[in-house]
């Protein structure tokens, strides 16, 4: 469907390069104002004290924004049909309620990636990757991330890869890297001002650097990239940790099937093994893997939709194997 509107539009000059949905991306995004300055006030306060901070204060850290960017991912207009579904109040505060709700957590081995770089010696390179998907208040939250990475010395270079056109309604384009950065720092808050600046000269430093490939708007499996799309698989093989954002990419990396609840994640990713991996995914359609025994079955007992309600989230881990 999203790809006969873009056919639609391609095939309508003048109006050739229009984002259908652009006006609900803008509107999404100052409707979660309020939860982004919260969020642009608490990294540049982490920025002031960090310096001081033991591997387990920053492991803290970076845990929180992690779960952070995983709830920004309740945020996307296609589950809501394209209605209001922004942030309205600070996720911060909320993280510990909604804990009982990450069925997978892998910080650990996350982690242990991360403090190579920390660890290491000023040499050293850590470059992340992060798939990006929804733009507004996720959006948002992926940058608040990547900017802490850097910051804390867990990373030195963040990639992010975007969809070439309009996409699943509000996934991230170019354009709307660029406007979200550009409106970050036009506005009259100092700390998401402040945040906007920071990520306008990681750009231009090439600590940030943006990708679009159309791979990521094809029908296609991800065990299937090598193959379709080589100059993507050898892209991400350059990466230490590729970060897969939201419910589509779960879906594509896992196949789409239905595997039983608790087979491995490495193993529904089947031959797609381009770095380590790690999924950041509330959950919205029926597939899941990697639980621990009985956990589907007694979610499925209680709770007819968790699998599509986007109240549960994963942050799931596969090494390169
Ligand atoms: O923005 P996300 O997290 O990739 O979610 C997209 C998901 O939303 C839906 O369009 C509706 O739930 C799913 O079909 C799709 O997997």
């Amino acid at each position: 469907m999203y790809r006969r509107i873009q056919e639609g539009m391609c095939l309508s000059p003048p109006i050739s390069g229009f984002d259908v949905f652009e006006d609900v991306k803008k509107e999404s995004f100052f409707q979660s104002q309020p939860a982004m300055l919260s969020l642009c006030a608490h990294l540049q306060e982490l920025k002031g004290k960090m310096s001081g901070f033991s591997n387990t204060e920053v492991r803290e850290e970076i845990h929180k924004l992690l779960q952070v960017s995983l709830w920004g991912n309740k945020c996307d207009l296609s589950i809501s049909g394209g209605q209001d579904n922004s942030q309205k109040t600070s996720v911060l505060s909320s993280l510990e309620d909604f804990k009982a709700f990450i069925l997978v957590d892998d910080m650990d081995s996350l982690w242990n990636i991360l403090l190579r770089n920390r660890d290491g010696n000023n040499e050293s390179r850590t470059r992340v990757d992060i798939v990006l998907d929804n733009a507004g208040f996720e959006l948002v939250t992926d940058f608040i991330l990547a900017d802490a990475m850097l910051s804390l010395n867990l990373a030195t270079e963040v990639h992010f890869h975007g969809k070439v056109g309009p996409w699943y309604v509000s996934d991230t384009t170019k354009h709307d890297y660029d406007w979200t950065i550009q409106k970050c720092l036009a506005t009259n808050n100092k700390w998401m001002s402040k945040c906007g600046q920071t990520w306008k000269e990681n750009l231009k430093k090439g600590r940030w650097v943006y990708h679009q490939h159309l791979f990521w708007t094809l029908p296609h499996e991800y065990c299937t990239m090598a193959e379709v799309a080589p100059d993507l698989y050898t892209e991400l093989q350059k990466s230490d940790l590729v970060l897969f954002k939201g419910d589509l990419n779960y879906r594509k990396l896992t196949g789409d099937r239905k595997w039983d609840y608790t087979v491995p994640f490495s193993e529904a990713l089947r031959s797609f093994h381009p770095a380590p991996l790690c999924s950041i995914r509330t959950l919205k359609a029926d597939v899941q893997v990697g639980l621990q025994e009985g956990v589907g079955e007694r979610l499925s007992a209680a709770e007819t939709d968790w699998m599509i309600s986007g109240k549960y989230g994963v942050i799931q881990f596969s090494p390169v194997v």
